[in-house]
């Protein structure tokens, strides 16, 4: 297993668990709760999604303020960039943002602590799938806008398909945000 941290930010990492191909195909443990021993102790998964969606689609970006959501997010079918802003007022690296691609291919998976917004892009169609660390909370949840001029996140694609909700999203600089010191 390899865990390499994603770009900056200090708690955000990529892993890689070890694939065994043989001519039946592959084997390889898709999740074990040991991983996050050293990264993110403590942590539990309480609720696992899937998503599915076409290429050029674009979710995100999500929070939710109360019950914020730890995520471990990988990809079963197709190609996906996936970002994260970190929106912890006391972070060193608050209102800075990373992406990394997740693949059927690649077999990465992406942890996300609370305290981040997430979206991804879909740069084919692509199942999902992500485990959470607190349950969803509609009432809390809010949205950062995709296409922040302040945030210059560098999408692929200019006019990605996006639903109503998103389309609402809140600029950054409006955007209500993390205080809670146990999130750093
Ligand atoms: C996220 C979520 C949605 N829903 C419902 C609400 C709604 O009717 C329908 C679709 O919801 P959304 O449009 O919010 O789905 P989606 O845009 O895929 O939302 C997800 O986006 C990614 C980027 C994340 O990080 C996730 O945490 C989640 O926010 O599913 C649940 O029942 N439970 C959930 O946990």
């Amino acid at each position: 297993m390899q865990i390499t941290r994603a770009g900056r930010f200090a708690d955000v990492y990529v892993l890689t668990p070890p694939v065994y191909s043989d001519e039946r195909g592959f084997f390889m443990e898709s999740f074990r709760a040991s991983w996050l021993h050293d990264i993110a102790p403590g942590v539990q998964f309480v609720q696992d999604n899937h998503s599915f969606s076409h290429a050029g689609v674009l979710r995100g970006l999500h929070y939710q303020l109360q019950q914020p959501q730890g995520k471990l997010v990988r990809v079963m079918r197709g190609r996906i960039l996936d970002v994260v802003v970190d929106m912890r007022a006391a972070s060193p690296t608050f209102g800075q943002w990373e992406r990394v691609e997740l693949s059927a291919a690649n077999r990465c998976q992406l942890w996300i602590p609370p305290g981040y917004a997430h979206g991804f892009y879909t740069l084919e169609d692509a199942d999902c799938l992500y485990r959470c660390s607190d349950y969803y909370h509609a009432a809390s949840e809010r949205v950062l806008r995709w296409d922040d001029p302040q945030l210059a996140i560098q999408w692929p694609a200019a006019q990605p398909l996006v639903s109503a909700k998103d389309q609402q999203g809140v600029a950054f600089a409006e955007a209500d945000y993390f205080t809670e010191p146990g999130l750093l």
